[in-house]
């Protein structure tokens, strides 16, 4: 049930994480290859593998997961000319599936499966004078592209092959004058390339520059009574949102401006009894990037049952802590 700007929560909606289900809904989901949706989504296929074996680390069941098959697969997804990663074969590679192949493979530790120098000179490849990043050959330019780049590489350890002040100086040339970022110079401020500028800016360990109250109003300012968080005024809540918000005040150091019980009382209503899995909102249909979030969300309000996150990669900690990275945190 809708009211104009927000969700109404009925009672009867879960209250407590239905952890198990998550488990089975993720571990069966792509398994049956006549699937409609697993087919029509081939276009983000490794997208769709970082997003579940991410939330099956943070569950503590990424046993659950098909982990020879998915390093073959990403050997077969990299370009041998470019140097890039395609979200599936013959697709074109992209900046976004090059960095879900090397979170995956972080992960697991097994960086030899794919050439590693190709992946540093396709990413290097795509930045633009002015600083910016395509994501790929097309050009198509965002901030969501710089914040590819800048994680790809520093997950590599090589940030040297690329000009990082240029990059800086283009994500600080998006700074609204509510402390927020679009995905270009000018563009409106949204809680998902706010994400993306913040999460660079810390990796380029560039903090000092964000506007933090303002910012950090802005960001606080998109809880909704139900206890979910839009992506900008006057929008609905939803579940990813929730996610880029909370991840930006734990970079910021100012959690303590929203509500957690409420917020935590939202996203446990998204979760599907039945089906397993979180949506973007209570009631709606799951799907693993909704899975992510919710349990990465959880992870970060503090539930014991969830391994610590990074606010910054949306990775596990602890492969952070083994890759020896310290994103800035305020
Ligand atoms: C509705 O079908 C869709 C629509 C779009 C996409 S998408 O372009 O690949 N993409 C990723 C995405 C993945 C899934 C899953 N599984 C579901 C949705 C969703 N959205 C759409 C969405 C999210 N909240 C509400 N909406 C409508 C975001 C979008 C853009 C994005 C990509 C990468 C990182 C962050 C954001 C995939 C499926
Ligand atoms: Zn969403």
């Amino acid at each position: 049930t809708l009211n104009p700007k927000d969700v109404i929560i009925s009672i009867d909606r879960p209250k407590i994480l239905l952890l198990k289900k998550h488990i089975d809904y993720l571990a069966k989901y792509g398994t049956d290859q006549d699937d409609y949706e697993y087919n029509m989504t081939e276009y983000l296929r490794m997208s769709g593998i970082y997003w579940s074996l991410t939330a099956m680390e943070l569950m503590g069941a990424s046993d659950r997961m098909p982990k020879d098959d998915i390093i073959s697969f990403i050997s077969t997804c990299q370009n041998k000319e470019s140097g890039g990663i395609s979200a599936c074969f013959p697709h074109d590679p992209h900046i976004l599936y090059t960095l879900s192949a090397i979170q995956v493979l972080t992960m697991y530790n097994r960086l030899d499966a794919i050439d590693v120098e190709g992946v540093v000179k396709f990413v290097a490849s795509l930045q633009q004078p002015d600083g910016s990043f395509y994501g790929d050959i097309w050009g198509e330019q965002d901030t969501r592209f710089t914040f590819c780049a800048v994680m790809c590489l520093s997950l590599l350890h090589r940030l040297d092959a690329i000009n990082v002040d240029k990059a800086v100086e283009f994500v600080l040339s998006c700074m609204n004058f509510d402390g927020g970022f679009g995905s270009k110079p000018g563009s409106e401020s949204h809680a998902g390339l706010i994400y993306c500028c913040v999460g660079t800016l810390s990796i380029c360990k560039r903090l000092d520059a964000l506007k933090v109250d303002a910012l950090a109003w802005w960001l606080c300012e998109r809880q909704l009574p139900s206890g979910g968080l839009n992506g900008r005024p006057e929008k609905l809540p939803d579940l990813c949102y929730s996610w880029w918000v909370i991840s930006s005040l734990k970079i910021l150091n100012k959690m303590r401006w929203v509500d957690k019980e409420r917020l935590e009382q939202f996203i446990m209503a998204c979760q599907d009894p039945d089906t397993g899995g979180f949506s973007d909102r209570p009631g709606d249909i799951t799907d693993p990037f909704h899975t992510l979030f919710g349990v990465a969300g959880l992870s970060l309000l503090g539930n014991s049952k969830i391994k610590p996150v990074n606010p910054v990669y949306c990775m596990p900690q602890e492969t952070i802590d083994r890759l020896k990275l310290k994103p800035q945190m305020l």
